[in-house]
């Protein structure tokens, strides 16, 4: 994976809110810190491509605001605080999102039986508890062949067999089928010491690379 940004910058209004100049990230997981309000989910729906901005992001040569279906189709997105529609059932979303990103049948069917969700998978979101919303979020995020995915604050009002379940897939998608992750969050992510991991940090409206 390449993801690219070249003289980016996002304001809201007349407030200048993040400005990448130049930065290349290569395939690795990221843990993209900074305090609140600093830019962090700014950054993720950017990448996401689902809020305009000025420049260019890339990933793979492909522009993400020019070539936005094959761009899509490599990027998957899980926000901070879904919103769903109240009236659709999960598995309504779940197959929507199979559809759109090619995911198998044996492949929703995993993540759904690994996160315990069938019990509910076929209620309306509406009667889902707030951890239930996350964990469907997540699901559809893992969907399809991304090679990179963004969870922004993944691991709030997880329980704990869950978050474990989370760090499985993350640790198996990355060494298996190497898809790169950028994941926001204020508590430290416990994966597996040996793999490769980056810190960006997002700070001063910029983001930056740590050396590790
Ligand atoms: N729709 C919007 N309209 C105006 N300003 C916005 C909007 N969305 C975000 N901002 C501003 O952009 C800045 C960055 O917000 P962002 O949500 O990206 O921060 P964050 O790092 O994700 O914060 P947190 O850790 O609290 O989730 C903040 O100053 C925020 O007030």
């Amino acid at each position: 994976m390449q993801l690219s940004f070249t003289n980016y910058r996002k304001t809201f209004g007349a407030v200048e809110v993040l400005k990448i100049n130049n930065l290349y990230l290569d395939s690795s997981i990221y843990w993209v810190k900074g305090e609140n309000g600093s830019g962090k989910s700014t950054l993720l729906k950017s990448i996401a491509g689902i809020i305009n901005f000025e420049g260019e992001i890339k990933l793979n040569d492909f522009n993400s605001q020019r070539k936005t279906v094959e761009f899509r189709k490599l990027v998957n997105f899980a926000e901070a605080e879904p919103l769903f529609p109240e009236f659709l059932t999960g598995k309504d979303m779940v197959d929507l999102f199979a559809e759109a990103k090619n995911a198998s049948s044996f492949q929703t069917e995993f993540y759904l039986n690994e996160m315990k969700m069938q019990t509910y998978i076929n209620e309306p979101i509406g009667a889902y508890s707030s951890g239930m919303l996350k964990k469907l979020s997540l699901v559809l995020a893992f969907l399809g062949n991304p090679q990179l995915i963004l969870l922004d604050e993944p691991l709030i009002t997880l329980d704990t067999d869950s978050l474990q379940i989370l760090y499985k897939w993350i640790e198996k998608k990355y060494t298996e089928e190497g898809v790169s992750f950028l994941i926001s969050s204020h508590q430290a992510l416990d994966l597996d010491e040996t793999l490769a991991r980056k810190t960006l940090l997002v700070e001063n409206r910029t983001l930056n690379l740590l050396e590790c």
